[in-house]
């Protein structure tokens, strides 16, 4: 059968939606040549001969892989169908195979109801529910569960994986009687739609140019790599002028990463269900493994422990704004992510508004981020969670600041165990 491989050319000369038929066949097409793909590379030795040619295949694999998620025009993508608005401080993902208790977890954790039965497939869409966490809101949703072959679009794989990418970290929900195998699958099926469980972007910098060619260097000894396959690799992707300094040992495939450059990067939580039904030493040697949580929704069973590790990964931070005079309200602080490595007094100022930061004098902070009570602070101080910050305008009157800011009034204000310690008077 002959289609058309390459579905961008197909559809960017036409511009209007693409029959499904078509798209199914073009699909079809992608996935035949996956499929070829994987078996030579299955069937090539791993040696110091054919690392070059094994190298071409996976930038092959790569850019095929690439194509099968390309939205087709006239549609809003992989995720279609499964659209959820965004709501609370962060997204979290519940993956996992059919029948691991997915969904028994998130009426536990969200009070949301989401049928749950002893049949594979109960869940069919996406359902959210929200957890109320450390004066946060945390948006939890309940998935169908995925199979082996969801990133080529068995089931309703592709939906599904396309929700985990807009999440902000992923609890993979595995059952604990099951087979350990069940992990190394799922994280196979993640990987290869783009998404990096627990790892950090490889530290390779490359910059396409548009002459003189491949500049290639690094500040380390590389094992895995030289110069000769970085070219291949980049000849594959028909990129003949750029710069590329690797700053660790990196791996082809790391290279391929940063090429593509279309990977997410996302915490996992490994999530352990039903250890009611396994012995204590196989419940012990669960619990030891990297990211791990082990839990029982039937007896309720660390539940308290999965809702604090999400939490940590979450990196999410809060700050309590404390107007001048009065104490914060310490019931509703600004919470804010630190995606981009920190949470600055600047991304506090522009989170509340961002007019904030033209009339700023300082802020004051008390909290484990400050060195005394309070510290004068500049734009680029980073906050830590549970900081308090008073903000300190460029022309001040002597009361406190209305308008914008939160105003509090004398409610009733929880006094924390930091606050005990250190009063917080200005
Ligand atoms: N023994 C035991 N069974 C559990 C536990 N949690 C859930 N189950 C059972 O596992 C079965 C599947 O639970 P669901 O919540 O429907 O699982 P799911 O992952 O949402 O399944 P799909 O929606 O079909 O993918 C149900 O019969 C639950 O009662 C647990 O902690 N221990
Ligand atoms: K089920
Ligand atoms: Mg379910």
């Amino acid at each position: 059968m002959q289609v058309t491989r390459n579905r961008a050319e197909s559809t960017a000369d036409i511009g209007v939606p693409l029959d499904p038929f078509v798209l199914y066949l073009i699909n079809m097409g992608i996935l035949e040549r996956i499929k070829e793909i994987e078996a030579e590379m299955a069937r090539t030795q791993k040696n110091k001969a054919t690392e070059y040619h094994l190298g071409q295949l996976k930038a092959k694999l790569a850019k095929l892989r690439t194509q099968l998620l390309e939205p087709p025009k006239g549609s809003s993508g992989a995720g279609e169908g499964f659209e959820v608005t965004k709501f609370g401080h962060g997204r979290v993902a519940l993956i996992g195979f059919p029948s691991v208790g997915k969904s028994t977890l998130l009426t536990l954790l969200t009070g949301t109801h989401s049928e749950a039965a002893s049949y594979e497939f109960t869940t069919l869409t996406c359902i959210p529910g929200i957890i109320n966490y450390n004066d946060a809101k945390i948006q939890l949703l309940d998935l169908p569960g995925i199979i082996e072959g969801a990133s080529e679009g068995k089931g309703r794989g592709r939906q599904v994986i396309a929700v985990a990418k807009s999440s902000d970290i992923v609890l993979m929900v595995l059952d604990a009687s099951k087979s350990e195998g069940h992990r190394q699958i799922l994280t196979k099926e993640l990987e290869a739609v783009g998404l990096r469980l627990n790892k950090r972007p490889p530290q390779i910098y490359f910059k396409k140019k548009k002459t003189g060619g491949i500049s290639f260097n690094s500040t380390c000894a590389l094992t895995h790599i030289d110069e000769k396959l970085c070219y291949q690799i980049l000849h594959e992707y028909k990129i003949h002028n750029a710069e590329v300094l690797f700053r660790e040992d990196a791996t082809v495939d790391d290279l391929i990463d940063v090429i593509e450059g279309n990977r997410k990067y996302m915490k996992c939580v490994y999530v352990y269900n039903k250890i009611d039904v396994i012995g204590i030493d196989d419940v012990d040697r669960l619990a030891r493994q990297p990211n791990s949580v082990v839990i029982s929704c039937n007896l309720k069973l660390n539940l308290d422990r999965l809702l604090a590790r999400m939490w940590e990964e979450m990196g999410l931070v809060r700050v309590y704004s404390k107007p001048q005079g009065q104490q914060p309200d310490f019931t509703d602080p600004f919470v804010l992510s630190t995606d981009r490595g920190g949470c600055t007094v600047e991304d506090f100022c522009n989170h509340i508004h961002r007019s904030i930061i033209k009339d700023l004098k300082y802020v004051l902070v008390w909290g484990t981020s400050a060195r005394h009570y309070p510290q004068h602070c500049g734009l680029s101080h980073n906050l830590h969670d549970e900081d308090v910050v008073q903000i300190v305008k460029k022309k001040e009157k002597e009361e406190g600041g209305r308008g914008r800011f939160k105003s509090h009034t004398t409610g009733p204000a929880r006094i924390s165990d930091r606050e005990k310690k250190a009063p917080l008077k200005t």
